[in-house]
């Protein structure tokens, strides 16, 4: 029996529709952060056909259709399949109060683009007319700080604490996924919460975009301009979409102007700094430039650690140290991913109904980690057995003796000896040129401590299983 159909099994008291159906969104409900699963699956109603092969799902509006379809239904699909063990044909259709109605006029080619950015997340529908656009999840709180985020997270702790003084613009860069979007959404929210009553929005620069098409084609400028001018904070994301649309650089321009000289404050991001940027207007990069940048640096291995156990803890999930460590040392690019392989690794510990383990998480990122497929060299093993125990890797060749820094030495060697090819001679040229009766020493020395402490043993076990990947 497949996992799925074991899953199905239990709800054998529903009728066999619906648990498969309900099987997806148990799951869905598991992988989602809370806000998104309640905003845009709960609301779901769902239509199984009597042999399983297609689930009709029906929406309450275009615009949450094409969303779902955008965002979810690749995901629901194969759940879907793995559910029930065979491909299921996937159909969202419009739910019968509104296809009736017809009142859906399809959206402008850039209004689509825009609908990247889900716009109900925080909306007030009661807020009479103006929506800050906040996720209210993207907190100080939930954002883990580290050497890689320390200067932006600073800076814009201090913009939303004392808005409109320093650093005006903040000007936020770095590469995708690393948490530019989740600052400035805290700035707001900090904002907020301390001064209620206080005008902020948060836009994607393509939403402010298709706002200027729709003022020009509308002729509603003076909507616009009191829409961005009469704000406290402008929190406006990825500014490099600006690039090549000239009119909207010049609402910008003006806005930006006009806030600034109501000491309003402006925090714009973007996937690089200032001069960086192409083809927007000279006068807009220097004035970009007029306040503070800061970069988003890629997290380091600790903070990813740090990350992947709070993301769990969020899903009431202890993640042990040893495999966050083993995740987060093969999923280095960006958090974004590291959410990704969390996400993998809790579907999987519960489908599976097993412990997370190194052995499980090298399961569940089985198709990750074959890519990276790596070799195991003697500098990987010295990386990876210094980042463990804290020390720098030059302390690997380096003379010093303490013993803090001698023993990850002698693992490092001894690791070289079991997993690598190398003599020992050549692994003691790699160790800062030492002599090949050094190298003997080590691997000798830690061989028979393993068999005697389990400490050590664990620590073996877990550097092993991060370097085979
Ligand atoms: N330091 C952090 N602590 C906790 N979560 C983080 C941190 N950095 C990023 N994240 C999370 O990683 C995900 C990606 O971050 P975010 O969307 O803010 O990235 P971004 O830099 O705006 O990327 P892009 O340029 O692709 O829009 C989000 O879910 C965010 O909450």
């Amino acid at each position: 029996m497949s996992e799925g159909q074991h899953h199905l099994a239990s709800h054998a008291s529903l009728n066999p529709g619906d648990s498969l159906w309900q099987a997806c969104i148990d799951q869905l409900a598991q992988e989602l952060p809370e806000q998104q699963f309640n905003t845009w699956i709960k609301p779901l109603a769902a239509q199984v056909s009597d042999d399983f092969s297609k689930v009709t799902l029906f929406v309450a509006n275009r615009f949450k259709l094409d969303w779902v379809r955008a965002q979810y239904a690749g995901r629901i699909s194969s759940l879907l399949e793995k559910i029930y063990g065979q491909p299921v044909q996937l159909e969202l259709a419009l739910a019968l109060r509104e296809s009736s109605a017809r009142t859906y006029s399809p959206p402008a080619a850039n209004e689509t683009a825009a609908a990247a950015e889900p716009p109900e997340i925080s909306e007030d529908p009661n807020a009479a007319g103006f929506k800050n656009r906040l996720n209210t999840a993207l907190t100080f709180d939930t954002l883990v700080e580290g050497t890689a985020n320390r200067m932006a997270r600073a800076a814009a702790m201090h913009v939303a604490t004392t808005p409109g003084y320093l650093y005006n613009p903040l000007f936020i860069y770095g590469g995708v996924g690393l948490g530019k979007t989740h600052l400035v959404h805290a700035v707001g929210n900090k904002l907020l919460q301390d001064k209620p009553g206080s005008k902020v929005l948060y836009i994607h620069a393509e939403q402010f975009v298709s706002d200027v098409v729709k003022a020009y084609q509308r002729k509603t400028f003076d909507e616009f301009k009191e829409k961005y001018h009469s704000l406290d904070l402008l929190l406006i994301d990825d500014v490099q979409f600006f690039a090549n649309k000239d009119r909207t650089q010049e609402e910008f321009f003006n806005a930006f102007e006009a806030l600034l000289a109501k000491k309003s404050h402006i925090v714009m991001t973007s996937d690089t700094y200032p001069k960086g940027l192409t083809d927007i207007h000279e006068r807009l990069i220097s004035r970009f430039d007029s306040g503070l940048t800061v970069a988003i640096e890629p997290p380091e291995l600790e903070m990813r650690v740090a990350i992947l156990i709070n993301k769990a803890r969020v899903e009431s999930v202890e993640m042990p140290e040893e495999v966050a460590f083993f995740v987060a040392k093969n999923v280095r690019s960006n958090v974004r991913e590291l959410e990704g392989a969390l996400r993998k690794i809790l579907a999987y510990s519960r489908f599976n109904q097993k412990e997370i383990s190194i052995q499980l998480a090298r399961e569940a990122l089985r198709d990750l980690l074959s890519i990276q497929n790596r070799q195991i060299s003697v500098e990987n093993i010295q990386k990876t057995v210094a980042d463990y125990y804290k020390i720098k890797v030059a302390d690997m060749y380096s003379k010093k003796r303490p013993a803090s820094i001698a023993r990850p030495r002698q693992i490092a060697m001894y690791l070289a000896k079991e997993l690598t090819q190398k003599s020992l001679p050549e692994i003691g040229e790699l160790f800062g040129g030492r002599d090949h009766t050094t190298v003997l020493h080590a691997v000798r020395k830690i061989g028979g401590e393993r068999q005697q402490m389990t400490e050590l043993n664990q620590q073996l076990h877990v550097l092993e299983q991060t370097l085979k990947g």
